[in-house]
């Protein structure tokens, strides 16, 4: 019977490395000496000693041939939360998951880390200081996360010591620095279009926003604890920054450190809810005509009207995870990554105009894309 060689423990493969989290993932692990190799359907951008593979990880020819030669695989590619498209979810999220770790055993591969999401728990309702073992979402906001909750189970379900095949999952929250196409370009868009006048709800409600730098460490830690006699095998971790924060102050801190006026005016949560929902079910009716993409859907406004922070306990006590950066430090960081999109100077606005326009823009336009 042949031998199989093992791949050297270094050599690894980042599949959705050319994302915003992939490439802070990748660049770190060239950092601390791993080979990379990275399968994403497209190429952002090159680093010496980085091998690219442009490919669909639904497409499992496509991914034995990266990964016949590589132990450790970090699974972080999904579609945008943004598309709200069902289908390409669970096509890339579920039925592309269960395509990537038939390869990965095929391959020979030995541990595989998947990017998870904190909000597999999250329902809408508050959420302060979860634990993983908190049940999943039984009715979740979004079609995003319905798929990030089977993705996530089929994950730790394959997790096998007699097959030789380690898993494990780390669900981030709110990941955010330089580079992030969500996060910040949406909230300088929505700002830019006068819509950044409003606090969803009291504005006291603490949530957790994760330095990409911290969420790579979990990452990295996690690869290196999952062993077959560690607590990881099959299990899910929280990586937070550790410093739960007001929602509204930490999209404040944001705004004012890119030259746009903080939110100041209080709209009651139902009553925006409840708008955001309308809008979504009529974009879904429209939908086969035109393509409707609302700023405030269901979820954003659930996410910015609760509290949603978890423990990172768990990680903390089975991997040796600390954050790396303070919250502090990483919005500056952020802040000055984001030169381009600081606010340029416009003529002087009235304070009474500016919240009728506002006010009417939030619930008026749709953004027809
Ligand atoms: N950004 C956030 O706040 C959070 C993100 N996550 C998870 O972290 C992971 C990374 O997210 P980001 O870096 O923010 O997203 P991103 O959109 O910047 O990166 C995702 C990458 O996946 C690639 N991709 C998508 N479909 C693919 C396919 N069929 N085959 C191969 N590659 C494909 C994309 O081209 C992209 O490069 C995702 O799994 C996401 O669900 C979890 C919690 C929070
Ligand atoms: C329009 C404003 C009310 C909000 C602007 C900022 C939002 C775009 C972001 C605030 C919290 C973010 C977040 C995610 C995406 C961007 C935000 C909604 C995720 C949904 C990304 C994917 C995940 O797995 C969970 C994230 C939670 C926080």
């Amino acid at each position: 019977m042949a031998t199989r060689i093992r791949p050297s423990s270094k050599r690894c493969a980042v599949i959705g490395g050319s994302g915003f989290l992939g490439r802070h993932l990748v660049e770190r692990l060239v950092e601390k000496g791993y080979s990379v190799a990275v399968f994403d359907i497209s190429q952002r951008y090159q680093v010496p000693g980085v091998t690219f593979h442009q490919g669909d990880l639904c497409d499992k020819q496509a991914l034995l041939k990266v990964l016949k030669d590589v132990s450790l695989v970090f699974h972080c590619a999904s579609p945008s939360p943004a598309c709200d498209d069902r289908q390409l979810f669970w096509k890339v999220n579920v039925e592309g998951t269960r395509t990537v770790i038939q390869a990965c055993q095929e391959a020979g591969v030995q541990k595989l880390i998947l990017t998870s999401s904190a909000s597999v728990v999250f329902e809408g309702t508050d959420i302060k200081n979860g634990k993983e073992d908190l049940p999943y979402a039984k009715r979740p906001i979004d079609y995003y996360t319905e798929t990030k909750i089977h993705q996530e189970k089929v994950v730790l379900e394959a997790c096998s010591k007699e097959k030789d095949f380690l898993t494990v999952a780390i669900r981030p929250h709110g990941i955010f620095g330089p580079r992030d196409p969500q996060l910040v370009p949406i909230l300088v868009d929505t700002a830019r279009k006068g819509k950044m006048k409003f606090i969803i709800g009291d504005g006291t409600n603490l949530v957790d926003f994760t330095y990409v730098e911290n969420v790579v460490h979990g990452h990295i830690l996690a690869a290196e604890h999952l062993k077959a006699d560690s607590p990881l095998c099959g299990k899910a971790y929280h990586i937070t920054n550790d410093e739960p924060i007001r929602f509204w102050d930490f999209m404040s801190q944001v705004l004012i450190g890119l030259g746009y006026d903080a939110p100041r005016y209080h709209l009651p949560y139902s009553l925006v809810y409840g708008i955001a929902m309308l809008l979504w079910m009529i974009t879904c009716l429209l939908r086969p005509l035109v393509n409707i993409k609302p700023t405030f859907t269901p979820m954003r406004v659930a996410l910015a009207g609760t509290h949603h922070y978890y423990s990172c306990w768990r990680a903390k006590q089975d991997m040796g995870y600390q954050p790396v950066v303070k919250l502090q430090e990483a919005i500056a960081r952020t802040v000055a990554s984001y030169p381009h999109l600081r606010k340029e100077e416009l003529p002087f606005l009235g304070q009474s105009e500016a919240f009728c326009i506002s006010f009417g823009c939030v619930f008026s336009e749709i953004r027809v894309d």
